[in-house]
């Protein structure tokens, strides 16, 4: 059964980016459907159970299905599309990658945490708990140059749209979060230059994510001063 695939997405979102980054690695086809986050359309508030980008619709002979949740947005792809292997074809290890790959939602749930944090208290042990978590992906990796070594993985995917929000943020706040990493910092860079992770934003991401962060988060340039 064929299936063609929309993928309805935010210009700045990297749980979207990670579907994408899936999506380009397997050489799939899928129309991307960029939305206004502070004015959802009808149509996208019905198939999206929380509101949330992305959401991916798959159409078949047999009608369409809405998925959302990134994660298992990308699992689906994994499962259904030929292309690389994204996932060890071990259980246990397939299973330590799906852990990772919800470690990745986690830290992003703390940068935002930090991001909309006034107090400089508040900010500084944030800061840490980021620190913290980078600390113990430090550990978890291996000799590199992708988070299984060789292979690009669905970890891969995950972890790379987290750096790259990190690129603007470090800039404007110099919290040094991967100052005590070098793994991670490796890592990170090698991930910039992987030609499916910098096909998954437009040209006006930096500008659009600096437009955000100042507009939204204008405080944190006077905690870094
Ligand atoms: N757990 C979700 C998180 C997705 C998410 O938080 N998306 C954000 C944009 S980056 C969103 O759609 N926010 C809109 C809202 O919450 O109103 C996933 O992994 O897909």
């Amino acid at each position: 059964m064929t299936a063609s695939l929309k993928l309805i997405s935010h210009k700045l979102c990297p749980y979207v980016q990670r579907a994408v980054i899936a999506l380009k690695e397997k050489g799939v086809p899928f129309e991307r459907i960029d939305i206004d986050l502070a004015n959802k359309p009808d149509w996208f508030l019905k198939i999206s159970p929380l509101g949330k980008v992305p959401v991916l619709v798959v159409t078949t002979d047999n009608g369409e299905v809405a998925l959302f949740e990134s994660n298992v947005i990308c699992e689906y792809i994994e499962e259904t599309q030929g292309g690389a292997k994204l996932h060890p074809t071990d259980a246990l290890r397939r299973a330590g990658h799906r852990a990772w790959m919800e470690f990745g939602s986690a830290i992003l749930g703390d940068l935002w945490g930090l991001e909309t944090t006034t107090d400089p208290t508040i900010f500084e042990s944030k800061r840490q708990a980021l620190a913290a978590k980078f600390a113990r992906v430090e550990v978890a990796l291996g000799a590199g140059p992708f988070f299984a070594g060789n292979a690009f993985s669905l970890v891969d995917a995950v972890f790379a749209p987290v750096f790259r929000y990190f690129d603007l943020f470090d800039e404007l706040t110099e919290h040094g979060i991967f100052r005590d990493v070098p793994k991670v910092r490796a890592w990170r860079t090698e991930l910039a230059q992987r030609p499916s992770v910098r096909a998954a934003v437009g040209a006006d991401y930096q500008q659009l994510l600096r437009a955000f962060l100042v507009r939204h988060d204008a405080h944190l340039l006077k905690l870094a001063a």
